[in-house]
C-alpha cells in the first residue's frame, strides 16, 4: 500500500476541532478545540475518563462523523474530499462495538479488509490472500478461518476484526479498544504487533487499559472533550495529569525502570 506521507506532513492531524452531539436542550460540544498531529509512524494511545469524547474523536478522524467543526486531514488533504475508496485504502479502522455479519466465516470477514483495493467486482489474487492470511496469523485466527462468527467467543470475534482491519494494510490504523475481549497473552501479542506495525505506520488507539496503554510512544489524555495533555508516555508530565483526571484512582510508578500504572484501591 502506498505510504504517501512525507516526514513532514503528519498523517493524520485535527485543528480546531468542534463536534456538537445531541438534540435541544441536550445539545453539546463533546469535543471542543482539538488541535492534534499524529506523524505517519508511531503508535498513540488516546486515554481518559468514560464519556471524555475519545470514539467521537476516533470516528471524526476516520472521517465517520459528518458534523464537526474546525478541519481534520488525512496525509494533508481534508477527510472530506478523499473519494471514497481511496479513504477506506489508506485508514483501516476497527469499532468499539465490533460490528460484522455472523454468517460470514472468519476468513470472508478478513477478506472483507481487502476490498477497498479490490472495489466490489475484483476479485483477490495471491497478494490478497497472502495479506490476509498474514493477518489472520497474526492475531492467531487462521486456525478456524472457516468458522463463522456467530459461532465464536468475544475474544475470538474481536480477533477476527482486528484481523480485518490489519488486511487493508493501511498506512493509518484507528483502532477504539482493540483490546476489549482479549486474554492477558493476546493483549501482550496485540501490543506487540502494534508496536511493529508503528515502525512503518501511524497506529491510533484508544484504550481504557492504562498498563497497556503506556505501552505506546505517546499519550493524549482526553477529559470533557478537551485535550489536557500530550506527550511521550514516559514524561511524567503527562502521567500527573493522567491520574488528575482520573481522580486519583489510578498511579503512575517505576518499577525497575518501566512505568506502570495501579489502581489506587
Ligand atoms: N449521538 C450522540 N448524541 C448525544 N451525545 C452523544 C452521542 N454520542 C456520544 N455522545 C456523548 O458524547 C460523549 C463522548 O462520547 P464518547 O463515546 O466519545 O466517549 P468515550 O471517551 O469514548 O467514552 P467511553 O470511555 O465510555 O467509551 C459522552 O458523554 C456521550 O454520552
Amino acid at each position: 500500500m502506498m505510504r504517501a506521507t512525507t516526514a513532514t506532513t503528519p498523517a493524520v492531524s485535527c485543528r480546531a476541532l468542534g463536534v456538537p452531539l445531541g438534540e435541544g436542550a441536550a445539545r453539546r460540544e463533546v469535543l471542543r478545540g482539538v488541535d492534534l498531529e499524529f506523524a505517519a509512524t508511531g503508535w498513540t494511545a488516546v486515554v481518559g475518563p468514560n464519556g471524555a469524547g475519545k470514539s467521537t474523536l476516533l470516528r471524526c478522524l476516520a472521517g465517520l462523523l459528518p458534523t464537526f467543526t474546525g478541519e481534520v486531514r488525512l496525509q494533508g488533504r481534508p477527510i472530506s474530499d478523499w473519494p471514497l475508496r481511496e479513504r477506506a485504502r489508506r485508514l483501516a479502522w476497527l469499532a468499539q462495538q465490533g460490528e460484522a455479519s455472523g454468517e460470514l466465516t472468519v476468513r470472508d470477514v478478513v477478506h472483507l479488509g481487502r476490498l477497498p483495493h479490490l472495489g466490489l467486482l475484483g476479485r483477490p489474487n495471491a497478494h490478497d490472500e497472502a495479506i490476509v492470511q498474514q493477518a489472520m496469523a497474526d492475531t492467531e485466527c487462521a486456525d478456524w478461518q472457516h468458522r463463522r462468527l456467530t459461532e465464536l467467543s468475544g475474544g475470538e470475534r474481536q480477533r477476527v476484526l482486528l484481523a480485518r482491519a490489519l488486511a487493508v494494510d493501511a498506512p493509518v490504523l484507528l483502532l477504539d479498544e482493540p483490546t476489549t475481549h482479549l486474554d492477558a497473552p493476546h493483549q501482550v501479542a496485540l501490543v506487540r504487533l502494534l508496536k511493529r506495525r508503528s515502525r512503518e505506520d501511524c497506529v491510533i488507539s484508544v484504550l481504557h487499559d492504562l498498563p497497556l496503554a503506556l505501552a505506546a510512544d505517546r499519550l493524549v489524555v482526553l477529559a470533557q472533550g478537551r485535550v489536557r495533555a500530550q506527550g511521550r508516555s514516559d514524561d511524567p508530565a503527562v502521567h500527573a495529569e493522567l491520574e488528575a483526571v482520573f481522580g486519583g484512582a489510578i498511579r503512575i510508578l517505576s518499577v525497575d525502570g518501566r512505568w506502570v500504572a495501579v489502581p489506587h484501591l
